[in-house]
């Protein structure tokens, strides 16, 4: 991955954040990366890095090995066809970003024999702990290696089939924004009992932190570990039951759901 030259089309919310995490690699060459947008100020601050900023999206996708699709769904079919008469696709991978575009609908501009993966990462790419589920079609071992270590050096990746990447797209990339809200209302909760704004938010964010590392290092089920917390006739059980009398589970549910439903298949 260090020698691949790396264009990202389309480098908006989540663009930024994965050229932040790469950035932040080690051994990766910001010389490397070609970023574009049709309004590039708000990325020149990536030039004096060493960056290529433009928004010229042919020049950019030209040299690069690796052509990563950060636009919008809407946009994809109309950044193939403007790219595709400069691509070669005995060298090149194209890897698209975008929800809900299949490979297939990728296909219809691109030749056969190219190489098209989708990835599935989210915003915490910026500090290298993003999730990233991927899928494509074409790729011998060595380009799928490439794109797995590209994303292992922003977080962590597995390869899934086609048909669960608007699940990863909800459970993964939608899934930050869910536990962003819990940790806002659990705030919003402690502020109500007492703390200031920031020391609540200080509390909040470690204690979500810890609950989260706990069950990603000892690799327990998350209620194994309530089981722990839950002192008989104590406060936390009587706080968990109150949240469940209110929903809290069904709408989580409901919500992973709503949202993959949204998602046009
Ligand atoms: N945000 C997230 O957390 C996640 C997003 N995704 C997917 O990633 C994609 C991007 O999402 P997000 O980053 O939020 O969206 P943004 O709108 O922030 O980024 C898209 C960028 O594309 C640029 N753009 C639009 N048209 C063109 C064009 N013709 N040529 C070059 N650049 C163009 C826009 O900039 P300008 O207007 O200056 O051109 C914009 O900055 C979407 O497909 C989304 O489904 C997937 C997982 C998570
Ligand atoms: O909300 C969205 O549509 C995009 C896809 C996943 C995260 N953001």
């Amino acid at each position: 991955m260090k020698d691949l030259k790396i264009a990202i089309i389309g480098c908006g919310n989540l663009g930024l954040s994965i050229v932040n995490g790469l950035l932040d690699t080690t051994g990766f060459k910001a010389q490397s990366l070609s970023v574009t947008k049709r309004h590039p100020e708000s990325l020149f601050h990536l030039e004096p890095l060493g960056v290529t900023v433009t928004s010229d999206n042919i020049s950019a996708s030209k040299d690069a090995d690796l052509i990563v699709l950060g636009v919008k769904p809407y946009n994809v079919p109309h950044i193939l066809k403007e790219i595709s008469p400069v691509l070669s696709p005995d060298k090149q991978t194209i890897i698209s970003l975008a929800t809900g575009v299949t490979l297939e609908d990728m296909y219809k501009h691109l030749p056969a024999e190219m190489a098209v993966f989708r990835a599935m990462p989210n915003i915490a790419a910026d500090i290298q702990e993003s999730i990233t589920c991927i899928c494509g079609k074409n790729g011998d071992a060595s380009v799928e290696a490439s794109i797995k270590e590209l994303f292992n050096s922003i977080g962590i990746s597995i390869v899934i089939e086609e048909h669960l990447m608007e699940a990863a797209t909800v459970l993964g990339a939608c899934g930050i924004a869910y536990v962003l809200r819990f940790m806002r209302a659990m705030t919003q909760g402690g502020i109500q009992i007492g703390f200031d704004a920031h020391t609540a938010n200080t509390i909040v964010n470690q204690t979500v932190k810890g609950a989260a590392e706990l069950i990603i290092k000892k690799g327990i089920h998350p209620e194994a570990a309530i089981d722990k917390v839950t002192t008989p006739k104590g406060c936390t059980i009587v706080g968990l039951n109150e949240m469940e009398h209110h929903g809290f589970s069904a709408a989580m549910v409901k919500g992973v759901l709503a949202s993959y439903e949204k998602i046009e298949k």
